[in-house]
């Protein structure tokens, strides 16, 4: 009965946990030395959330972020998605990283439909999903166009339109606006955020820039080198976001300089 009414008035659930772990470790060993980049590492990303790693080089930062994708696995302790193990890449995660990884030999279009030509997604299907994620990143009318004749920031569009064209749950970005004159940056930010807005895409993000952190996240893990730990989570509230002195709110500055006096204690 109890069932059967809560059928009919559904309770609402709470977002829902998408990534976890339970205290994540990694060791890299080699023949003269053994080297712990991650000491129990624990962190949460839920749905729709936008969460960043920031910390100095060498915390550990591309190492989780290769765990949570796939591509290497922890020494010790598990990390889940959706309450299950990760045991390799998936189509579920996308990834966006600083190099650009686009395939010179293939179009802007080729390269949005790459992975939808290796699912075998039928032809009109695949026009009409990269159409749309070419309009999205602003680059309908470059989809003849080849990777060397594009600028950074139009290369990074092609890759995040085509990590999304996949349609993952879970956007992996390894400081992808690091290579970005500062005004492509905030430009490839902005994108990011109305981008996160529209799709509810999770993303977990990676950068040096402590700025760009708080700019863009919901929840920003502050991170130690030697060995790579958690030091500090911040949750940086919607209404910065909104604020009309941007950046340089009172608030925003604030929570930046905390973050980077954190940071800096450690800096070498
Ligand atoms: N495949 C590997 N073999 C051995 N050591 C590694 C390997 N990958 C990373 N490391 C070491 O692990 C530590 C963490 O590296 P990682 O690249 O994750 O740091 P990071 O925070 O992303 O740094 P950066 O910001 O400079 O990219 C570093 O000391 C690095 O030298």
């Amino acid at each position: 009965m109890l069932s059967a009414l809560r059928n009919v008035y559904p309770v609402p659930e709470p977002a829902e946990l998408k990534i976890s772990d339970r205290g994540i470790s990694k060791i890299f060993r080699s023949k003269r030395r053994e080297l712990l980049a991650l000491d129990n590492v624990s962190f949460e990303v839920y749905d729709n959330q936008f969460v960043s790693f920031v910390g100095p080089s060498g915390c550990g930062k591309s190492t989780l972020l290769r765990m949570i994708a796939g591509l290497d696995e922890p020494t010790s302790g598990e990390l889940e998605m959706h309450g299950k193990p990760i045991e390799g890449p998936g189509a579920d995660r996308g990834m966006v990283f600083q190099a650009y990884t686009l395939f010179p030999w293939l179009t802007v279009r080729e390269n949005i439909e790459f992975g939808l030509t290796l699912k075998k997604v039928p032809l009109f299907e695949k026009r009409a999903i990269a159409d749309r994620f070419m309009e999205l990143v602003g680059l309908a009318k470059f989809a003849k166009a080849y990777p060397k004749e594009l600028s950074g920031g139009m290369k990074q569009r092609v890759a995040i339109a085509r990590a999304l064209a996949s349609n993952p749950e879970v956007l992996l970005m390894d400081e992808p606006f690091g290579a970005l004159d500062p005004q492509t940056k905030e430009a490839m930010q902005r994108l990011l955020l109305t981008i996160w807005e529209q799709e509810k895409t999770t993303i977990v993000f990676i950068t040096h820039d402590i700025e760009e952190a708080v700019f863009l996240s919901q929840k920003v893990y502050v991170m130690d080198p030697n060995p790579g730990r958690v030091r500090a989570e911040f949750t940086i509230p919607a209404e910065l976001k909104q604020h009309p002195d941007g950046r340089d709110a009172e608030p925003f500055m604030k929570l930046k300089r905390q973050i980077v006096s954190l940071i800096g204690h450690h800096h070498d």
